[in-house]
């Protein structure tokens, strides 16, 4: 037979950005040397003679030192950023495609619309793929009745949706989004379209209404203490007849583990896990589509464009996942607080695409099913170390041959059913491996990340990055101040989790030689992982400085020294490679400020208590919590982010910190620079410290404006803005007297 001339997708190295990032980190790092070389010498001459504060140079070198670690290991991404093309049109036949579980995680009705959760249900089912080879898995963390319920309509609306995105080769295929579209890109406006299309509409409307009729008339919630329960949908037990009895759509699964108050539940990577076996027992596919519940579909080829990396003969064998990237569709034109989380999915995993792949990002990624087994996959293992890693389920462990075959009478069967719910409860993990060496893992909050560095990149697998024009799925962002905060502290948490554990990526190695992660990659690694220590350089660099400089003592090279220019080179070139980044990936200097401004505003505030909760309980004194992020909108609040203005409605320990700073930063610059006006005219030696604060004020202007001129309901509280003035006022005053008689 001849083999297909055609390759399935094609990588390029994207030269110019590697030709800007090599030179740009070799000059940089070049002023880095120069810099720690000038601050250590300087500190060993004021050990010497005492003519200068000891304690604030030391705390700016430290920080200068982590900014510069940061920096250094950022560099790994930099180094082979790459672009990938998929060709679903050259994939094989239908009949030769394998199939797709499909994996949606939800757990909170209240934050969680149901009905946005079943428009990414209904888009799952709609995707273009052989309705055979698909089956949808709705986890319910929540145990909710509305949940099962909505699941039913959503399962009836189906079966007109489906035929009719197949039938008019519909791009849109989340309701939602495709009857909110103005043209939906179709020139072929023949009638029976627009009537079908109306049919449907009306149906939409109809399924839309049942929902929130579910919502009001059950309770929504949510329970935990109950049962698993896993349940087919099907027309079994459907109150109406369904008039297309015959249309074929994908299977669809409701999920609810068990869940007891006193167990641990793991969030949701013990949800995963428990879809990872029950499934297994329903469909078993080779491949795992990974959603959370405010991820619909948004372009129905996404699953063949993930084939194309699977099925290619080459990469298949040592690829566990294709990672799409996480787009939203609720960005507004300003994006004031960067929720579309730019440089992560444009620059981080195109740089680590060039390495040995992206990092696992939780959703929008196509896994295979058998990497996340774990090692034992490979050899011929005995029944009893089986059992050991998987549990005593024997049906599930017979799931795992080879040549195992599903027999689909079986999903009826009330057997299979049973098993499913053994292998939903809480009792069956214990002593076994699942989550900690077995599926999705435990350790961390940041359970994507931390599955794939351990279990995935870890052993040796690879991942590639796909990220089409059309974005594959679209999400739903935090849209205000608040929940953007409180998820960043969780991701905080989480990361440095693993920084400060034995599973730090910097000195973490499997066994094997053979499967050790490449220097770079593992660079990209401890990046993510150390990040959130931003809040140390910025939390000085915010304060030391306002200090003296309201005290009049410079602790930077005046002007006329030729370190000032070094001072100067470092920050204009960070400046212009972060700008650069931006206008290479279609952003504009509003871009390059909303996200310097939010990397400063989360590294005051989350990054520092996230790093705090990590390290409690790495001290044992607190336990994981994950709090689900709000998908749920307040009208008033999304108005506010689309005209572009900051919302300061969240609790005093997310806002004070920045407001105190901006205090503090204020009142230093006008005393400083009056000081310097009237007394001494030192402008030489504290104009970087004037600079400093300039650039922190000005960066902060929506927090002044919230502070002092706004009105509205999305303004700073009167109350934060007396707090933070009494604590920048009492740490000025308190740092002053030491000063001025230690
Ligand atoms: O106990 C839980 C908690 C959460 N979830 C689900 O997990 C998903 C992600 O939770 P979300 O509240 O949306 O958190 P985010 O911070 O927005 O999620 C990002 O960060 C997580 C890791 O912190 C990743 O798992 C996600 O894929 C990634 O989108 C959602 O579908 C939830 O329903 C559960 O199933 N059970
Ligand atoms: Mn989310």
């Amino acid at each position: 037979m001849e083999t297909n001339p055609l390759p399935l997708h094609l990588s390029h190295v994207q030269k110019t950005s590697l030709i800007i990032n090599r030179t740009h980190s070799l000059l940089h790092s070049t002023a880095l040397a120069t810099l720690i070389y000038y601050r250590s010498s300087t500190i060993f001459q004021t050990l010497k003679t005492r003519d200068k504060p000891i304690f604030p140079l030391l705390f700016l070198s430290i920080s200068e030192l982590i900014l510069s670690f940061i920096w250094v290991l950022c560099q790994a991404y930099r180094w082979r950023p790459v672009s990938r093309t998929a060709f679903p049109d050259r994939l094989p036949e239908d009949e030769e495609l394998p199939a797709i579980d499909v994996f949606i995680c939800t757990t909170d009705p209240n934050k969680e619309p149901t009905v946005d959760v079943m428009n990414t249900v209904v888009s799952a089912m709609a995707m273009d793929y052989p309705v055979d080879k698909l089956c949808v898995y709705l986890s319910d963390d929540g145990g909710s009745d509305v949940t099962l319920n909505a699941m039913k309509e959503a399962w009836r609306f189906a079966k007109c949706w489906v035929p009719f995105c197949r039938r008019f080769g519909v791009e849109t295929r989340c309701p939602e989004a495709y009857f909110l579209e103005e043209n939906h890109g179709k020139t072929d406006w023949r009638s029976d379209f627009l009537a079908e299309k109306e049919k449907v509409k009306e149906k939409y409307e109809e399924f839309k209404k049942r929902v929130m009729r579910i919502r009001e008339k059950v309770s929504f919630m949510i329970n935990q203490d109950h049962p698993p329960l896993v349940e087919v949908i099907n027309e079994k037990g459907m109150k109406e007849e369904v008039d297309a009895d015959k249309v074929e759509i994908p299977l669809l699964v409701y999920v609810s583990r068990e869940k007891r108050p006193s167990l641990p539940h793991h969030f949701k990577a013990g949800a995963l896990n428990v879809l990872l076996r029950v499934s297994a027992m329903i469909s078993n596919s080779p491949y795992i589509l990974v959603l959370d519940c405010d991820f619909y579909c948004n372009d129905p080829s996404s699953a063949r464009q993930a084939m194309c990396f699977h099925l290619d003969p080459k990469m298949s064998p040592s690829l566990a996942f294709v990672q799409f990237p996480q787009k939203f569709h609720n960005i507004s034109k300003t994006d004031i607080y960067d929720s579309q989380l730019r440089s992560a999915f444009t620059i981080l995993w195109q740089g680590m695409d060039g390495l040995d792949g992206p990092c696992l990002s939780g959703t929008c990624v196509y896994i295979k099913r058998k990497a996340l087994y774990g090692s034992l996959m490979k050899e011929d293992v005995d029944i009893i170390k089986l059992k050991e890693s998987f549990g005593s389920s024997n049906d599930f462990i017979k799931s795992l041959g080879r040549h195992y075959k599903l027999n689909h009478g079986d999903i009826w069967s009330k057997m299979l059913i049973k098993e499913t719910l053994i292998l939903a409860s809480c009792a069956y993990e214990n002593q076994t491996k699942w989550g900690k060496e077995v599926g999705f893992l435990y350790f961390s909050v940041a359970e994507d990340y931390f599955t794939d560095f351990i279990n995935l990149h870890g052993k040796g697998w690879i991942s590639v990055y796909c990220d089409p024009a059309r974005p594959g799925f679209l999400g739903s962002s935090t849209t205000n101040l608040s929940d953007l905060l409180v998820q960043g502290t969780r991701w905080s948490s989480g990361l440095v989790e693993v920084a400060i554990s034995r599973f730090c990526p910097l000195i973490y190695g499997p066994k094997q030689k053979k499967k050790k992660i490449s220097v770079l990659e593992r660079m990209c690694y401890a990046e993510l992982a150390f990040f959130p220590f931003y809040f140390i350089p910025l939390w000085c660099f915010a304060t030391i400085p306002q200090l003296y400089l309201l005290n009049g003592i410079p602790l930077y090279p005046e002007v006329s020294s030729s370190y000032f220019i070094v001072f100067s080179f470092i920050f204009v070139s960070s400046q212009s490679k972060h700008i650069q980044e931006i206008f290479s990936t279609g952003g504009s200097i509003q871009t390059w400020r909303n996200e310097q401004r939010m990397w400063m505003i989360k590294s005051v505030t989350c990054h520092l208590y996230g790093s705090l909760d990590a390290f409690i309980k790495r001290m044992g004194m607190r336990e994981a919590s994950f709090l689900p992020t709000n998908k749920a909108v307040d009208d008033e609040q999304l108005k506010r982010y689309q005209m572009g203005k900051f919302d300061f409605q969240a609790s005093n320990m997310l806002i004070v910190p920045a407001v105190a700073l901006v205090i503090l930063n204020l009142v230093s610059l006008f005393g400083g620079v009056t000081r310097m006006v009237v007394i001494n005219g030192s402008f030489n030696e504290m104009l970087v410290q004037v600079g400093l604060s300039f650039f922190i004020v000005s960066m902060s202007f929506p927090i002044v404006e919230g502070t002092v001129v706004r009105k509205d309901k999305g303004r700073v509280p009167i109350s934060v803005s007396i707090l933070s003035a009494v604590i920048s006022m009492i740490y000025l005053l308190l740092g002053s007297l030491i000063i001025m008689y230690w």
